[in-house]
């Protein structure tokens, strides 16, 4: 069964307003050597941040999550977590950026590999706050978030007529 029951949807103008308050906030924190984004759903919100704080040296760790009974190539074990590009060094100096954390199973993986650096998202969720240094917003555990980027404008069914609700 699944563990969400909520939905959250998320506007690009609501994504881009809590990147820019990101932004701020590890402004604060700098000097920054560069962006590390973690592929695919932090690269939006590592191109919003680069361009509000200037940065021009973007390095990205691709990471392939594959769900239990799913075969994908370089998969070693199901349910395991791939990284099909790394980054050399141990992350000092830089910021490492993902859209969200959740379980926190993604960020376990990268900051063992990045152990200094600054790992930032726009949402947490419980479990995996605690692998955050800098988040903007916290979401229950049983959300799931929706990015803009996965979506398209559809039709509404009035609440009157669903049936579901
Ligand atoms: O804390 P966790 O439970 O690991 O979940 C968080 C990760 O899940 C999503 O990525 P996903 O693996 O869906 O791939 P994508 O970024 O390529 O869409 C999200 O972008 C985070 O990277
Ligand atoms: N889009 C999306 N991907 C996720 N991966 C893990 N949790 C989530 C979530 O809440 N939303
Ligand atoms: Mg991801």
């Amino acid at each position: 069964m699944t563990p969400y029951s909520k939905d959250f949807p998320v506007s690009w103008e609501e994504l881009h307003r809590n990147a820019r308050a990101l932004s701020w906030r590890l402004l604060e924190q700098g000097p920054w050597k560069g962006i590390i984004a973690i592929t695919r759903g932090g690269l939006v919100p590592a191109a919003i941040l680069c361009r509000e704080m200037d940065i021009r040296l973007i390095d990205t760790i691709c990471v392939v999550s594959y769900e239990d009974g799913e075969k994908g190539e370089g998969a070693t074990k199901q349910g395991e977590l791939n990284i099909l590009k790394g980054v050399e060094g141990d992350g000092e100096g830089f910021i490492l950026i993902d859209d969200l954390v959740d379980t926190g199973r993604t960020a376990q993986k990268v900051r063992e590999m990045l152990p200094k650096a600054h790992f930032a998202t726009i949402y947490a969720k419980p479990a995996g706050k605690p692998l955050v240094d800098t988040f903007v917003t916290e979401v229950s555990q049983d959300t799931w978030i929706r990015f803009p980027w996965d979506m398209e404008y559809t039709f509404s069914t009035p609440l009157v007529n669903r049936q579901d609700t």
